[in-house]
């Protein structure tokens, strides 16, 4: 069973393999041979065209290359071509045809066996768009003339492009293999069209990703609209032709806007300014002239063609007159830009039969210039978000020192940098709380400067405040780390001290007076002496604020018995 499988699945590959390999050898291009005549044919009874009958007169017919734009138009609209088919070994023939000038007939031996687009009784017609074409061929069609009647008022008539003759597998290949680079590059632009979307959204560069949106959104819709592909996705030739026709015409507007916002500072901007805006009304007219019947689109791309010419040049010329004193990232897009720019011309030159017909690879030039914005917007993305970063670390970090400062402010005593009265009752209430709950001992002490008014009114302010500083400096140096010390005001202190009973905190207060009774200012003789109260918490001691009142009353216990001491009650 399995060797069964196995031979079947190697005789399909070899077959497929041989009939692909057949046919292609047997691809016939048909570019040669060809005859036409201008004008239209008559019909006869059956509807048969007599011009398509082999035996109508022979020297009406004039040789030509290739099916397309005679000599002698002078004005007309109608024309035939027809050439004789080869012989071949065939399995499923047709004849592939890029694109048609601008509707056809096609017909074997008076037979008609195709048809693009509606011919009226004048044998004229609408523009239907652009498609390929794969005209499938009877099995008798070796030796005979295949005619096509093709009408069009556009500046081209007649066939355009590759005219082939094929197997259909081959075509169906042919039709992926021209459409995946196209696939790749509008499905990448359309990718980069979002993302710049997004990041324009999002970031402070909007405008410069704006524009790369619009310019990459263009290039999908130009790309993916002129893609063969595009009749399987969706058979509708005219609409994909109007897609891509706007993808198109948008390109210079995007170009332009891009042009001016990364070469900033270029001279011109007037001009490029002007250049944008004309195009973008030449999309919007392009768009709504053939909505109102009034052209074609297919009209639309002579001019435009024309203009794009003298815009690329006008943004080379600008371009290149400051290349020399452009920045790299300018550079990188001036060389893109060119690149991409001389395809497009190379691009218009062949569609305008100034060039042999050849593929030009636009998608491609396209590509590197997508990539050279999305790489350069990128680059001032990557330096915007760090400038932010650091501005933001900046900014936070003032914002800190500031609040710091207030802090400060808020909490400290101006003269003598330690705690005020405010900031002794924020960091002491839940000490004394626990205290309380858990019965720890806790003890406060207050202190006053004994006689200090003398000293602001023998030596002055400036050395009152001195003798403040270095009380509440000695005090500081004295503490605990678990105790703190606050000024409450004039030449009071306050002290609370965490897990210290009646006994020490007698013997810390007794300590703090001698040190203090120690401090000396060069030139002051009155000595700098100190009284303090102290009290210690009792379970009838409910709040902080009556620990210091108590405290304070052994305070003026001391001042009363002559000062200089301390008093616990
Ligand atoms: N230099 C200076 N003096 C201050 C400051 N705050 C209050 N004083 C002064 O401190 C003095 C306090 O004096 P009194 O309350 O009479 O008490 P005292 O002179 O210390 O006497 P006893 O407390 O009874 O020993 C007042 O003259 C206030 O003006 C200050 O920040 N700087």
């Amino acid at each position: 069973m399995t060797e069964h499988r196995l031979k079947g699945g190697l005789l399909l590959c070899l077959s497929f393999f041989t009939v692909s390999l057949q046919a292609y050898e047997s691809t016939l291009q048909l570019h040669s041979g060809w005859q036409y005549r201008w004008g239209d044919s008559s019909f006869d009874a059956q509807g048969r065209p007599e011009w398509a009958l082999q035996d109508n007169a022979y020297g009406a017919w004039h040789p030509i290359d290739f099916p397309s734009n005679p000599p002698g138009r002078d004005g007309q609209t109608n024309i035939w071509f027809r050439t004789v088919l080869p012989n071949g070994n065939w399995q499923d023939p047709v004849i592939y045809i890029y694109s048609v000038d601008l509707i056809v007939q096609a017909y074997l031996d008076g037979r008609k066996i195709y048809q693009y687009g509606n011919f009226d009784h004048n044998g004229q017609g609408r523009f239907e768009g652009w498609p390929w074409h794969m005209i499938q061929l009877p099995a008798d069609f070796a030796g005979k003339f295949l005619y096509f009647r093709v009408f069009s008022d556009y500046s081209d008539i007649g066939l355009w492009g590759e005219v082939k003759l094929m197997e259909r597998l081959d075509l169906i290949k042919l039709i992926l293999e021209h459409s995946v680079e196209q696939i790749v590059v509008s499905g990448f632009s359309l990718l980069i069209a979002g993302l710049a979307f997004v990041f324009a959204l999002l970031q402070a560069e909007r405008r410069s990703f704006y524009y790369l949106a619009l310019f990459a959104l263009a290039s999908a819709l130009m790309v993916f609209g002129q893609s063969q592909v595009r009749l399987w996705l969706f058979n509708a030739p005219l609409f994909w032709d109007h897609l891509a026709a706007t993808g198109y015409f948008l390109l210079p507007v995007a170009m332009a806007l891009l042009f001016g916002e990364w070469c900033a500072g270029i001279k011109y901007q007037r001009l490029i300014g002007a250049l944008w805006r004309f195009h973008l009304v030449y999309v919007v007219g392009a768009n709504i002239l053939p909505l109102v019947g009034y052209s074609a689109i297919s009209r639309m791309y002579f001019v435009f063609d024309g203009l794009f010419a003298i815009s690329l040049s006008l943004l080379f010329a600008v371009a290149f007159s400051r290349f020399r004193h452009a920045n790299n990232e300018q550079k990188v897009i001036i060389v893109t830009f060119a690149f991409f720019g001389l395809l497009l011309l190379l691009d218009m030159a062949v569609a305008h039969s100034i060039l042999p017909w050849r593929r030009i690879p636009l998608a491609w030039g396209l590509l590197s210039f997508s990539l050279a914005l999305i790489a350069i917007s990128l680059h001032h993305f990557v330096q915007t978000q760090t400038e932010l970063k650091r501005l933001n670390a900046t900014l936070e970090q003032k914002v800190k020192d500031r609040t710091r400062e207030l802090e400060l402010l808020a909490t400290r005593d101006p003269l003598t940098n330690i705690m005020n009265r405010r900031a002794f009752y924020q960091k002491g209430e839940p000490i004394f709380r626990a205290a309380l709950r858990y019965k720890r001992n806790l003890s406060v002490i207050v202190l006053d400067i004994d006689h200090f008014k003398r000293f602001n009114d023998t030596y002055g302010h400036t050395v009152g405040d001195q003798v403040l500083v270095m009380v509440a400096d000695c005090l500081r140096k004295s503490c605990r780390d678990s105790d703190f010390a606050a000024r409450f005001g004039g030449e009071e202190f306050v002290l609370l001290l965490e897990e210290a009973d009646s006994h020490s905190a007698l013997k810390f207060a007794e300590r703090l007076r001698e040190a203090i009774a120690e401090l000396s200012l060069p030139g002051i003789e009155q000595t700098i002496t100190a009284s303090l109260g102290i009290s210690c918490l009792s379970p009838e001691t409910q709040s902080l604020e009556k620990l210091i009142t108590k405290a304070d009353r052994a305070l003026y216990e001391a001042k009363h018995n002559g000062r200089n001491r301390c008093c616990y009650i």
